[in-house]
């Protein structure tokens, strides 16, 4: 973007010193406000990344004010929004208020345009470096390997992740619907911690005959069962020093339960048919498909348990209410398993993508990869559609026709909704909704809305 077309606004009152830095500024698109009500109305409509402003504005041109409310009010609607306060000579005091307001610097009237234009470029700077160091954040998604994601909720997930990684020794409960990246997160939970460079044990609770059950977490010594014929470490004590991650926990039958919860009392296991305690150290994290809680009012999980397990829990949401995650996942596994099957370039086509937005994702990311895998292997060409993924195509007008009725839904309520705060006044509803007067015009005659409903 050249600097023409950034948008610096000055907030002042005085027409001369108005016209002197229109000319000083002239290297950006300047818009111009002389008081608290046209400054933010222009700051809704412009959304300049830089505003000068003089504290001393009408109707209290010798006070600060309407000044002071005016920064007050920018920085609440706006809080990127770099501020640039003008002072009198020697008002520290306003100034240093200003600034511990949040206004990005000052400057002592009367003012060396040279010098303030250096400050305002720095605050482009800024904002510009703000604004990039945003996007990188959101791009980059998580630390954790494997996991992809651009929704707000999920991000936080990670976030907590990456937080709770470095706390090694507390146990952790991840819950989510099957297939929501329960064990990528306990994988990147280990990645992260200082446990990394030892083992990560999985083991699914669920799937595991019960019999064999405690000796697979246990581990069993020489003849102590029949065909038990050597001695076998558990999965417990494969895991010492590393991650122990019981999947399925809700499935883990009551009597092991007691076992498991004297092994996190104690932290010390025996095997089957053996008689020495045996220390292992290992940071437990445990994922369930299943509410626990219920479990525990049904008497199908120890409370005590539950308790110990769920140091820290962690709700990872389906992938149904992860707006835009579905075509970001599908995206990188068409990519991925185009690769793998030597398929060259292979993409989504525009239906596959609203297909693949609007399934409700039943079985989450694992059904999503399932989908797509069959789906490039049945790909013809190049192009990945909604019929190879096996998904219901999506009705593009319907579509259309949805998003057009919420805009004007909510067009509609907004209009409706600031006319009546402003007593029907055109002139002070446009500037609130940051439109042109006859652009409101358009619009309440396309809703036909009434001045004085
Ligand atoms: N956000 C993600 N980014 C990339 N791949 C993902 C993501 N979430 C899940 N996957 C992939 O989806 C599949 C299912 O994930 P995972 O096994 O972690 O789910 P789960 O919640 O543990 O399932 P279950 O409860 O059935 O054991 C895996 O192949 C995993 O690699």
């Amino acid at each position: 973007m050249t600097e023409k077309q950034r948008t610096l606004m000055v907030v002042e009152d005085d027409p001369a010193l108005q016209k002197q830095m229109r000319w000083a500024f002239g290297d950006y698109e300047t818009v111009l406000a002389s008081d608290r009500e046209s400054a933010i109305a222009q700051l809704r409509r412009h959304e300049p990344p830089v505003v000068t402003m003089d504290l001393g504005l009408p109707p209290d041109p010798d006070g600060v004010r309407e000044g002071f409310q005016l920064l007050q009010d920018m920085l609440s609607l706006a809080p990127d929004t770099k501020v640039i306060v003008l002072t009198g000579q020697h008002d520290r005091e306003n100034a240093v208020r200003a600034v511990g307001m949040g206004a990005y610097d000052f400057f002592a009237k009367p003012f060396e345009p040279e010098f303030l234009t250096l400050t305002i470029d720095r605050a482009f700077r800024l904002y510009d470096l703000q604004r990039e160091n945003l996007r990188l954040q959101e791009e980059r998604g998580s630390a954790l390997n494997g996991m992809l994601t651009r929704d707000p909720g999920m991000l936080k997930v990670c976030r907590t992740v990456e937080k709770v990684a470095s706390a090694n020794n507390v146990t952790v409960a991840l819950l989510g619907e099957s297939g929501t990246g329960k064990e990528v997160i306990a994988r990147g939970l280990h990645q992260l911690s200082s446990r990394s460079k030892q083992r990560f044990v999985a083991i699914n609770c669920a799937a595991i005959p019960e019999a064999l059950l405690e000796a697979e977490l246990f581990g069993h010594e020489k003849g102590a069962f029949t065909g038990a014929v050597k001695q076998t470490l558990g999965k417990i004590e494969t895991a010492d020093k590393g991650t122990l991650f019981l999947d399925e926990i809700g499935d883990l039958p009551m009597p092991l339960q007691a076992k498991l919860l004297r092994f996190l009392q104690e932290r010390v296991i025996e095997r089957i048919g053996g008689r020495a305690e045996i220390p292992v150290d290992v940071r437990v994290v445990c994922a369930t498909h299943q509410d626990l809680k219920r479990l525990i009012e049904e008497g199908r999980f120890r409370e005590d348990l539950y308790y110990r397990l769920a140091e820290i829990v962690i709700e990872i949401p389906p992938l149904r209410e992860r707006p835009g995650d579905a075509s970001l996942l599908a995206h990188a596994f068409v990519q991925r398993f185009a690769e793998e099957n030597g398929r060259g370039s292979l993409r989504l086509t525009d239906d596959a993508v609203s297909a693949i937005e609007a399934h409700r994702w039943p079985g989450n990311v694992r059904e999503l990869e399932n989908c797509v895998k069959r789906a490039v292997i049945m790909a013809d060409g190049n192009r990945v559609t909604s019929d190879d993924l096996g998904l219901a195509p999506v009705d593009e007008s319907l579509e259309l026709l949805n998003l057009r009725q919420v805009r004007e839904a909510a067009e509609r309520s907004a209009v409706t909704k600031v006319l009546s705060r402003v007593n029907g006044n055109i002139a002070r509803a446009a500037e609130v909704l940051g439109v042109s007067r006859p652009t409101l015009y358009d619009l309440m005659n396309r809703y036909g809305i009434k001045k004085e409903a």
